[in-house]
């Protein structure tokens, strides 16, 4: 649907009068006629946008007429008596599905009603609507943006969603701009616009919060699809599913605000492909081994010192190389199978590496290689997954070449661009605002989409963690592959081609 004008006239040019025409004497029959027809008209219709508007009252008003002229006001007034103390006597003994099958539905119906009825009103409050002069009658009009679809996308978690067109001279970074305040109005505590084309965007409103509670561990997949790993969930209900396939994925935070929850789903996510040799995780936790230890059986190598960590790091890069050089000329997408599996380098803490190294040399060292793996390693299937505290500039230099990037906490406002890049802010990733009560909350802002996306990752606590290593641990067969056996082994493995199916 297309902006239309809202027939708000706010100039008419003079229009010739008709009063001094002469009227003939039998004129003002015609002109009574005229206006009882008129009268008869605005009756009918407010009685019929009444009746629309109060549906309940017009149905009670109905029933006692009907009740009245029948002389049975006194068995109707019992039956509505009777009905009155049940839903009173429901409320107060079973207040939650009174909520669930009564109140809530009542409620939302009402809402979307309204938003839908006072949508051009909306507009104008809030400065979408544009004053355009029609050509032929001179007259100027307000137009505001058409609203369609307007339906309840998650009924659990209130999050209402609309299509918004744009009038034309009016763009969708307009809407965007507008749409804190279309949020406050429309009685949502946040509203979201995203842009679907040149004049279309869909507009999210926000009436609950499924991120205000911790999100248990997703189903772990039973089939690896690279390109789209249940994480957690979206703010607007829906699960949050993350690329790891041709991409780095960066994870920025202070202390505590939930990276690791982050990490551990990511693994969740990709265990089924760990387990069966189509992912190898080399992880490094420079932090002694005290963050990843619970999930060592998951890794194919761990290293807890930065010198074994850039030394894994540099056998990452030469692996890409290599494995880039072999694809060159036959592929150019890696698809991850038992002989060539998706490498994922997770590093904990990369600034351990990098900028807290006194040592000159091993820092070099790891950045020349995390540099390697970032600019080079997505079509080899080499992914870099690194988590990080500090977001200045100086502690990670690379920041810019992760495809993917996750902002949790962040103590500064500024640091919101400097994570998720220019305008992120802006754009409602306020990560600054971030409660430290909520952890595992984050803004995920992927290169080519315009807007961030509020998140919150599922939580892994000790005991999922264990579970996830047992159950999931790489066998011992893809164990004992050499990491470099990728080069040299002969004959592709006969499950391959099966795997591969099932893989991004
Ligand atoms: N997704 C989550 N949901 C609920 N609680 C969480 C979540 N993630 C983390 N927590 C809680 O927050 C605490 C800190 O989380 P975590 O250790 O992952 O933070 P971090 O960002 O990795 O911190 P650091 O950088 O210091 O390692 C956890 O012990 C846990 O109690």
């Amino acid at each position: 649907m297309g902006g239309r004008p809202q027939g708000v006239v706010t100039h008419q040019p003079s229009q010739p009068s008709t009063a001094q025409t002469t009227t003939g004497s039998d004129d003002w029959i015609a002109e009574l006629i005229v206006s009882l027809l008129s009268l008869v008209w605005w009756m009918v219709k407010t009685a019929v946008q009444l009746a629309w508007r109060f549906p309940l009252v017009a149905a009670v008003l109905v029933v006692v007429w009907w009740a009245y002229t029948r002389d049975r006001l006194l068995p109707v007034g019992i039956v509505v008596v009777v009905l009155v103390l049940v839903l009173v006597v429901w409320r107060f003994a079973w207040p939650v599905s009174f909520n669930r099958l009564l109140a809530q539905p009542a409620w939302r119906r009402r809402k979307r009603r309204a938003i839908r009825r006072n949508w051009p009103g909306l507009c104008e409050r809030v400065g979408l609507a544009m004053a355009v002069t029609d050509r032929r009658s001179g007259r100027r009009e307000s137009w505001t943006p058409g609203l369609s679809r307007l339906r309840w996308a998650s009924r659990e978690h209130l999050v209402l969603t609309g299509r918004v067109h744009v009038v034309a001279g009016q763009t969708v970074d307009d809407l965007a701009t507008a749409a804190e305040t279309l949020g406050a109005a429309c009685g949502a505590w946040s509203c979201r616009v995203r842009k679907t084309g040149p004049r279309t965007a869909v507009v999210t409103w926000l009436y609950g919060d499924p991120l205000a509670q911790v999100v248990t561990p997703l189903p772990i997949p039973q089939v690896l699809d690279a390109s789209a790993v249940p994480v957690g969930l979206r703010e607007d209900g829906q699960p949050w599913l993350l690329r790891l396939a041709a991409t780095h994925v960066l994870i920025v935070g202070v202390t505590g605000a939930g990276k690791g929850s982050v990490v551990w789903s990511l693994l969740g996510g990709i265990a089924v492909g760990i387990r069966d040799g189509l992912v190898q995780v080399w992880a490094v936790d420079g932090k002694a081994g005290m963050e990843l230890q619970p999930g060592r059986d998951l890794f194919t190598r761990f290293a807890t010192t930065v010198e074994d960590g850039v030394q894994l790091l540099e056998d990452a890069a030469v692996l890409m190389t290599e494995r880039a050089a072999r694809m060159a000329g036959t592929s150019r997408r890696h698809e991850p199978s038992t002989r060539e599996p998706l490498l994922v380098v997770l590093v904990d803490e990369v600034a351990l590496l990098t900028a807290y190294t006194p040592d000159r040399k091993l820092r070099d060292r790891a950045e020349k290689a995390l540099a390697a793996i970032a600019t080079q390693g997505r079509a080899p299937g080499v992914v870099l997954v690194a988590a990080l505290q500090d977001p200045r500039k100086e502690v990670l230099g690379l920041r810019n070449l992760f495809p993917t990037k996750i902002a949790m906490r962040l103590d500064e406002k500024s640091q919101v661009d400097m994570v998720l890049g220019e305008g992120a802010r802006e754009s409602g990733a306020l990560c600054h605002q971030i409660s430290d009560t909520a952890p595992g909350v984050a803004y995920v802002k992927v290169d080519g989409v315009r807007e961030p996306v509020r998140v919150r990752a599922a939580y892994y606590d000790d005991q999922a963690i264990t579970d996830l290593a047992r159950t999931h641990a790489p066998s011992t067969r893809s164990r004992s592959r050499p990491v470099f056996s990728v080069v040299d082994e002969p004959q592709s493995e006969p499950d391959d081609h099966a795997r591969q199916a099932g893989a991004a």
